[in-house]
């Protein structure tokens, strides 16, 4: 059985942060394992309020899951401080364990799910030790220090994420304004690059996509997947649950996570090289 771990916030509507993790991690048949940095009371119209763990509570939960568990794939999500940034890092370095890094920052809803000053602690830190970093375009903006407009920009701005030490950076397109596609931009330290196409599902229920997307990629990467593969099949398990959403809630409802097993072979994902 492959052992992947989340570290990221839990959130108590379910739909994002640890439980959009747990519920990916099950669904793709891998144990999933949790080092929870933050509370936040939330549900699918907004955060109402966050309570950060204690930064030796974050450090003592990683440290027990190292400790005891062969874990093949760590992803992480909401980190809230540059504190929990840092002492997660530091353990991190110590172990060879394929780390994803999604870039949390703020919520649908515009509540701040990481403090001004971490940001940086990303760029230090952590992005160094990353194999995947996977931010939509205002984390990639604010990481890269640079505004996306085009296409040429996001490049731009994936070689500056790159020269920080990651090995590939998924630009996810969720919030371009293309009426007809999602399209994601892949990006290789190598110069290999390419980006993935689906069709662009008109729904408000899009609450924890990047979370369940970045998830579902360390379920693959934990099971042993190639990484181009794994990037294809987390579209795919993304774009099957925005598509089957679910409507859960009176706001932004949560993306479903059965529907890969039920229509995983029915998933168009177009790859073109950039
Ligand atoms: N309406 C949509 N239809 C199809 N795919 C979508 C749609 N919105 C987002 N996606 C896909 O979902 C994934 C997550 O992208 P997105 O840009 O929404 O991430 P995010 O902003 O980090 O999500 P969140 O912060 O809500 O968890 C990407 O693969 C993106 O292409
Ligand atoms: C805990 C948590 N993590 C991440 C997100 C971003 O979707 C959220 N809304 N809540």
């Amino acid at each position: 059985m492959h052992i992947v771990t989340t570290i990221a916030g839990s959130d108590s509507g379910g739909g994002a942060g640890i439980q959009a993790d747990l519920k990916t991690f099950q669904e793709l048949k891998v144990f999933g394992t949790s080092v929870i940095t933050a509370l936040t009371a939330q549900n699918t119209l907004g955060v109402s309020d966050v309570l950060p763990i204690e930064v030796s509570f974050v450090e003592k939960q990683l440290k027990a899951l190292i400790e005891d568990f062969s874990i093949s794939a760590v992803k992480t999500g909401m980190l809230f401080s540059s504190e929990i940034i840092q002492s997660i890092a530091h353990i991190l370095s110590e172990v060879n364990i394929p780390l994803i890094v999604d870039p949390v920052m703020i919520a649908k809803g515009g509540e701040s799910l990481l403090q001004q000053e971490a940001i940086d602690a990303i760029r230090s830190y952590l992005l160094p030790l990353a194999t995947i970093v996977t931010p939509n375009i205002p984390e990639a903006e604010t990481l890269a220090g640079k505004k996306i407009n085009s296409l040429a920009d996001i490049k731009e701005a994936a070689h500056v994420l790159l020269q920080m030490g990651v090995q590939c950076v998924i630009i996810k397109g969720g919030h371009l304004a293309d009426q007809y596609y999602a399209i994601d931009y892949v990006f290789f330290q190598d110069g290999r690059s390419f980006s993935m196409q689906s069709s662009r599902i008109a729904t408000k229920n899009t609450h924890g996509t990047g979370c369940t997307f970045s998830a579902a990629l360390t379920a693959f990467l934990g099971r042993g997947l190639p990484i181009e593969e794994a990037i294809e099949e987390a579209k795919k398990f993304i774009q099957l649950a925005i598509t089957h959403d679910l409507s859960i809630g009176n706001g932004h409802g949560p993306t479903n996570h059965f529907a890969y097993q039920n229509y995983k072979d029915s998933c168009e994902v177009i790859i073109h090289e950039t």
